[in-house]
């Protein structure tokens, strides 16, 4: 018999890790410890340079102006190896903050919005994102948010947790060689243009963006770092002004300020980094500054409208070029009844539609009644007493939500289905939306 005693044994768990949030804020002025690692950690995971002391409370400095709530996954019952980062370091970050989301007639409804979303190259594939997105999405359907939003890495990622695209960035190129001919010129020399200081934009950038939001269906809320960013005053890699960034305000009949750009000139070529316009003749005249440049022969942007008033305004319309589209704001239904009846539609009509969804979130069988213009929508027993006449997943109705695709698109690609003839017909009318839907943040 062995006097030895059992070394107890323990399974390694399945998940060693502990998820822990807190505020990205400063405490006493300064950057708190787990903060700044937070910081390293998401910087490591987006491939940027190693955040400053500097740069990290600033940043810290504007997510606070967001509210923004930071998540940490770190290791539990484990060391880190001598030498490597400790566990202190969160080995995945995540990360959301709360605005709106312009959804059409002036309504803007609150939004989860996502982002700082890494985990560690040697942590991947193990689940963390799936833990970090699960338990955070429950959360905000418990606080009663009825919609999650995005801005994507990849294109490939989200969908599996129902985000579904719901509006597109353009990228263009628009040849200014010969300057910019309107069919209408009175429509682009309405009001006045005039050069000012980039840092003048940070200034009214707040005020100016609420205007925008206000009135532009599918725009979210800009987190606070856009002040900065709109006016070249600094970036994720630096806060030292940029030198090259220069700004253009439009003033309305009034004299007061309705629109601005910024742009980079790299001769012969100039990028805008922001356009904000509060109205078209705002847009269109901003447009024409920017093409009365000398010895520069094209602006690019890659923020366009997928819809773009000022291509049709163009007397060369094949001047206009867009070289890229691409998913930008991804959205994602938490509460079924309160995403739907927030939301204009375009005319009066009733419908049953089953919405799956893996996380259960926002699935059920809906009845919507719309009425001058607003839903009454109601959830449905599901003992088979009421049949649905379309099936979705919840990421196609995120994707319907803006109107930037049609039940009929969804339907002949296979992701929807029909099971009541004229049913696909009768969704696209009621969600039928008079404008093109455009995000102007990205985060
Ligand atoms: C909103 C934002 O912040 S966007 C920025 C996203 N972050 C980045 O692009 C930074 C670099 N990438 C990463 O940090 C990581 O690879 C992440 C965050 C994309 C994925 O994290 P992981 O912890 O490896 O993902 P996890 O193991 O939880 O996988 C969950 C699911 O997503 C899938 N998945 C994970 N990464 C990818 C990817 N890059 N492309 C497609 N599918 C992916 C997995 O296969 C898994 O699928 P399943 O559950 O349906 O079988």
């Amino acid at each position: 018999m062995s006097n030895a005693r059992e070394t107890p044994t323990r399974s390694p768990r399945s998940f060693p890790y502990e998820l822990r949030t807190f505020p990205s804020r400063l405490v006493d002025g300064e950057v708190p410890e787990e903060v700044a690692k937070w910081q390293q950690a998401v910087a490591l995971g987006f491939y940027a340079d190693v955040p400053s002391l500097e740069i990290s409370t600033k940043y810290v400095q504007c997510e606070q102006a967001d509210g923004r709530m930071a998540t940490g996954a770190y290791l539990i019952d484990s060391q880190a190896p001598v030498g490597a980062w400790g566990v202190d370091y969160p080995v995945a970050t995540y990360a959301y903050h709360r605005k709106t989301l312009n959804v059409g007639g002036g309504t803007l409804l609150p939004v989860h919005q996502i982002t700082a979303v890494t985990v560690r190259p040697s942590h991947r594939r193990r689940g963390l994102l799936r833990a970090m997105m699960s338990t955070d999405l429950a959360q905000a359907k418990a606080a009663g948010i009825p919609m999650a939003a995005l801005t994507a890495s990849e294109s490939t990622i989200y969908g599996r947790f129902g985000f579904g695209v719901s509006t597109h960035a353009c990228d263009i190129e628009v040849s200014t060689m010969r300057g910019l001919d309107f069919i209408v010129p009175a429509a682009a020399s309405v009001g006045v243009v005039e050069v000012a200081d980039a840092s003048v934009v940070g200034e009214l950038h707040n005020e100016l963006f609420a205007r925008v939001h206000a009135t532009t269906l599918g725009s979210i809320g800009r987190q606070d770092m856009y002040r900065l960013l709109a006016a070249g005053q600094g970036n994720y890699q630096s806060m030292e002004p940029a030198k090259n960034v220069r700004a253009a305000l439009h003033y309305d009949a009034h004299g007061a300020v309705d629109g601005y750009v910024t742009y980079k000139p790299k001769e012969p070529a100039v990028e805008i980094v922001d356009l904000l316009a509060a109205s078209d003749s705002a847009y269109l005249a901003l447009w024409n500054f920017l093409g009365s440049l000398d010895l520069i022969e094209s602006v690019t942007w890659g923020m366009a409208p997928e819809v773009d008033p000022l291509e049709w305004a163009m007397a060369a319309k094949r001047d206009y070029k867009r070289t890229t589209t691409e998913d930008h704001l991804w959205l994602r239904i938490l509460d079924t009844p309160s995403a739907l009846a927030a939301r204009n539609y375009a005319v009066n009509g009733q419908l049953l539609i089953h919405v799956g969804d893996p996380l259960g979130h926002a699935s059920g069988i809906f009845n919507i009644q719309v009425l001058h213009g607003k839903a009454t929508v109601t959830r449905c027993p599901e003992d088979g007493t009421v049949v649905a006449e379309v099936s979705m997943g919840v990421s196609e109705l995120s994707s319907l939500y803006l109107g930037t695709v049609s039940a009929r698109t969804f339907a002949a690609a296979g992701r929807l289905r029909e099971d009541s003839s004229g049913a696909v017909e009768r969704l696209d009318a009621l969600f039928a939306t008079s404008e093109a839907a455009h995000c102007l943040t990205s985060f």
